[in-house]
């Protein structure tokens, strides 16, 4: 666990809500951290193993989440989602009038899928289902106005600049018809999962709904304030061509 960087993004965050931003928080980590209490270097193939380790973790980062934002003042609450929840108008009319009331209490929501109860319907297959739709189906549900995506990458490259050093940062996408040139593909590091393929899906459903989604490098969160400056970092995929 990056004990600097979850303390970083709490400052950051509760930065933005005592400047009277809503803020949300759609967090992976709990494999990852239940992986360290076991200590596991390896991620299980099986899928009635991760979500144990799911169910270890998610305590222990929410304790660590907790510890970090009352440091600064800040409250939090926990939410753990699964993708059926948006399918059910009911369910989704509960999980947003929750989400309004902990904004309306200035309490900063920490959103992270429901990876023990979890089925592999959907899209899901052998893996979980990945966090960068879970946060776009959040974002356009509670109409926020911007999604950042912190990363393990500075941003969308013309290749994958793991493979290919000469690869080039996209800085803007403008609309889904340049987003319908990109190319991408999976997971960069041993503990990332959907690689730039489901941040591409994240951003297709946030420029579906007239939304702009920011992608940037999570490795210092502080560069969340850059982005609300409106500063050039990252890769800015914005709803339309010419919006930027
Ligand atoms: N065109 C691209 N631009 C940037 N990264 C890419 C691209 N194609 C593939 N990738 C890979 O996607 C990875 C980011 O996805 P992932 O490892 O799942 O990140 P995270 O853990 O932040 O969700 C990058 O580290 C990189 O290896
Ligand atoms: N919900 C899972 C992670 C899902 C996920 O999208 O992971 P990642 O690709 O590391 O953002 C967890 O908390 O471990």
């Amino acid at each position: 666990m990056n004990l600097q960087t979850i303390d970083r993004l709490a400052y950051a965050l509760t930065a933005m809500n005592n400047a009277g931003r809503e803020v949300v928080l759609v967090t992976s980590g709990a494999i990852g951290v239940g992986l360290a209490a076991q200590h596991l270097t390896e991620r299980p193939q099986a899928i009635a193993e991760q979500q144990a380790l799911a169910a270890i973790g998610q305590s222990s980062l929410m304790r660590l989440y907790g510890e970090r934002f009352s440091d600064y003042g800040a409250a939090i609450a926990q939410l753990l989602l699964t993708h059926d929840v948006f399918d059910f108008p009911e369910s989704r009319q509960h999980v947003l009038d929750t989400i309004t009331q902990l904004l309306a209490q200035h309490v900063i929501p920490i959103i992270n899928e429901n990876d023990s109860v979890a089925t592999d319907e959907l899209d899901h297959k052998t893996t979980f289902g990945d966090n960068d739709q879970l946060s776009a189906l959040v974002a356009t549900s509670i109409d926020a106005d911007l999604l950042i995506v912190l990363s393990d990458i500075a941003g969308l490259y013309d290749q994958n600049p793991r493979r290919h050093p000469d690869a080039a940062l996209i800085p803007v996408v403008a609309g889904p018809a340049a987003l319908g040139q990109v190319h991408a593909s999976g997971a960069g590091s041993r503990f990332g999962t959907g690689g730039m393929v489901t941040k591409l899906n994240a951003a297709r459903t946030m420029m579906a709904a007239g939304k702009q989604m920011v992608l940037c490098s999570g490795a210092d969160p502080k560069i969340l304030l850059q982005v609300l400056a409106g500063q050039p970092v990252g890769t800015w995929f914005e709803a339309k061509e010419g919006q930027s």
